[in-house]
């Protein structure tokens, strides 16, 4: 057997999972949570089996030792499973990564270059890199999230600036959660249904128009031609686009300099609106569950928060729709999109006037698998699906793929 040790460092959290990439089987996965706070969780599961502990993390560094710690503790042993590389999720590769690239100090260097461009993301990244390449010596992987949308047609990644001004300063749509787009949008053409209604209208499959929703913490849509990405919400950072957990997504700039001379400083609204913001800003939690339980129980803020949210989500369905002519499938993905039947159907009932349906018992039902929920899929009838995304699984194949050449 040979494994790959998926590595997702977050700004105060590290997530990671041991992967079989033949078999697409999760060996052990685990979280350190609270990394930098007075006590942080880690957990780790293997087996069935759970282990957590409570501690202080002080940094990313330390996260990775309890973890090998760990490994090395209650397993699996990394070695008896075949470790034969890490793969490390980087969130902004910029103009110079556009694939997956074997770590070595250049790479690392040009991680750390990207950190004005990704201030919340990219320092953990370059820390996770670091130590887990003192710690463990097989080759390294980066795979970005940028990655897919380097081919965003120009219309599309292009910010209508000065355009002096935004090549010196790498401004452009660069789009993130690439690898879950593009491993959720795989496996909706793949699908039987898809592949099924593609040759009941005759059609081939680079005429396949999708829109995916990933709705996570972070959430983004994308649009995407016969597998290509031909526009994406999240833009020069991963701010832009939809309301999320924590992020405002779109809003006026003008807001930005409104606030700035009202005193603000740029680090403070900066903070405010990547970390104040969407639903916690709304409604005071910027947990869906949690959202969830307060719109239940009547109360008005959770009410216009869940709103605002669904909102844009519609508009940007309808967008997407202009943007490809139509959409043949749309799909929701990530925490909130393959758990939240309420946000899916809040979505697809204002969305009729495009052909897309809901059938409220699939909808409803729980399940681990790509599955469709749109009401009566005749010819011509948009789908409307769940695909639950592994983006550990596709880091682990991409990057057993470099190693293995
Ligand atoms: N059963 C559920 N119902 C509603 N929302 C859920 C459910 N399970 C998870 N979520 C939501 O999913 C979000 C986290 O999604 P996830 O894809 O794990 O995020 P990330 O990887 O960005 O940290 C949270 O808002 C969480 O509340
Ligand atoms: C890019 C991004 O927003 O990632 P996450 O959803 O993990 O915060
Ligand atoms: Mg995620």
């Amino acid at each position: 057997m040979s494994t790959v040790l998926v590595l997702n460092s977050g700004s105060s959290s590290l997530k990671y999972q041991l992967v079989d990439p033949a078999s697409g089987e999760a060996l052990a996965a685990g979280v350190v949570e609270r990394i930098g706070e007075t006590s942080g969780t880690v957990k780790h599961e293997a087996k069935g089996e759970k282990t957590v502990r409570d501690l202080p993390v002080p940094d990313h560094g330390e996260a990775l030792r309890i973890v090998i710690g760990l490994f090395d503790e209650v397993g699996p042993s990394l070695a008896e499973a075949g470790i034969a590389a890490v793969g490390h999720r980087v969130v902004h590769g910029g103009e110079v990564f556009s694939a997956p690239t074997l770590v070595d100090d250049d790479v690392v260097a040009g991680v750390r270059d990207l950190v004005p461009l990704a201030p919340l993301h990219n320092p953990a990244n370059v820390t996770g890199i670091e130590v887990a390449r003192e710690l463990l010596d097989v080759p390294h992987v980066a795979v970005f999230d940028t990655a897919f949308f380097t081919t965003l047609p120009k219309a599309a990644s292009t910010y209508a600036l000065d355009r002096e001004v935004a090549a010196e300063h790498g401004v452009r749509r660069y789009g993130f959660h690439g690898t879950s787009h593009q491993f959720v949008s795989s496996a909706v053409a793949a699908h039987p249904v898809v592949a099924e209604k593609l040759a009941a209208e005759g059609r081939s499959p680079e005429t396949l128009r999708q829109v995916v929703l990933h709705l996570g913490n972070g959430a983004s849509a994308s649009a995407v031609l016969g597998g290509e990405p031909v526009d994406t919400s999240m833009g020069l950072t991963p701010l832009e686009g939809l309301v999320m957990g924590t992020r405002s997504g779109d809003i006026d700039a003008g807001i930005v300099f409104h606030l700035i001379r009202e005193g603000m400083a740029a680090e403070e609204v900066d903070t405010l609106l990547n970390k104040r913001s969407g639903i916690l800003g709304l409604s005071g939690v910027g947990d869906m569950r949690e959202l969830q339980k307060l719109v239940a129980a009547g109360d008005a803020d959770a009410r216009l928060a869940l709103d605002v949210y669904l909102h844009r989500l519609r508009k940007y369905v309808g967008a997407y729709a202009a943007v490809l002519g139509g959409i043949d499938v749309l799909t929701f993905t990530a925490g909130v999109g393959e758990n939240d039947h309420r946000v899916r159907s809040g979505v697809v009932r204002g969305l009729k006037f495009l052909g897309l349906t809901i059938d409220p018992a699939a909808n409803e039902a729980r399940s681990d698998e790509a599955r469709v929920i749109s009401a009566g899929h005749g010819a011509e009838a948009p789908l409307v699906m769940v695909v639950p995304t592994d983006e550990e699984l596709a880091i682990a194949r991409q990057a057993m793929a470099l190693v293995e050449g």
